[in-house]
């Protein structure tokens, strides 16, 4: 396996905000990756490509070899569950929170709850570890619609500022999990490329720490 490395990342904050600490390793893209159309993009350095993927694919692609390293939310890890790989480095950016959220006082209703989410597992985990029952509604995205439209009672999502919640009549209710985005590494590509990871590892370390 030759030590060419692919990244993997996700177009928005998780780009916006890794693209400096990979300027900082010399590692800078070709074109801009915002407004590029292609799905791979070479970079200055010969050895180096990144690959432009949804943010919840990343771990799949790191995990199944699409990618040697992706750069990954802890909400879209913990989500995604696969233990196979590894995730040597917290690079301390896209930093929010995983929150239960609904109208005031709806987390305290008696009898089965209604959760819509796109982190179905966190939530069913959540909940179980708590012996409370739920029904989950899967959703994709604008999960604070669900309760305005009597869809469910609370939703499970990010926070920021919470100016999303607020705009729309919600409020964050119980705290899951602080969130932020880690570097995560294929099991093969270690071993395969172990020196030139080690390198790459310990020069985003360093652009964590400056
Ligand atoms: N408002 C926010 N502020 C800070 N970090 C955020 C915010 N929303 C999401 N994040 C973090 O940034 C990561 C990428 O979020 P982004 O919005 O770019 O993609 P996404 O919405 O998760 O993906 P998709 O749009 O494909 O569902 C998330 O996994 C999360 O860890
Ligand atoms: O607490 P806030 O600061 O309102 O951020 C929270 C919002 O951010 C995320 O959406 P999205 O990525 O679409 O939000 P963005 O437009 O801020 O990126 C998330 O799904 C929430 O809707």
């Amino acid at each position: 396996m030759s030590d060419s490395l692919t990244i993997a990342l996700s177009k928005g904050r998780i780009l916006k905000e890794t693209l400096p600490l990979l300027a900082q390793t010399g590692i800078e893209p070709l074109e801009d990756p915002g407004s590029s159309r292609k799905l791979v993009l070479p970079t200055n350095q010969p050895d180096v490509q990144l690959v432009i993927v949804r943010a919840t694919d990343v771990p799949t692609y790191v995990e199944y070899g699409g990618a040697d390293i992706g750069v990954s939310g802890k909400d879209v890890l913990m989500e995604y569950g696969g233990q196979d790989l590894y995730e040597p480095l917290d690079l301390n950016i896209a930093r929010c929170r995983l929150m239960v959220a609904g109208r005031p006082g709806a987390n305290l209703r008696e009898g089965r709850l209604r959760i819509a989410t796109k982190f179905v597992n966190i939530a069913r985990r959540y909940y179980a570890e708590r012996g409370r029952q739920v029904e989950l509604i899967k959703l994709y995205g604008s999960m604070e619609l669900a309760p305005l439209m009597g869809m469910a009672d609370l939703i499970v999502d990010v926070v920021d500022t919470g100016n999303t919640l607020r705009a729309n009549g919600l409020e964050p209710l119980e705290h899951i999990a602080d969130i932020s985005s880690r570097l995560i590494v294929n099991k093969a590509s270690m071993k395969m490329k172990h020196r030139r990871i080690k390198r790459f590892i310990t020069e985003m370390a360093q652009a964590v720490q400056r």
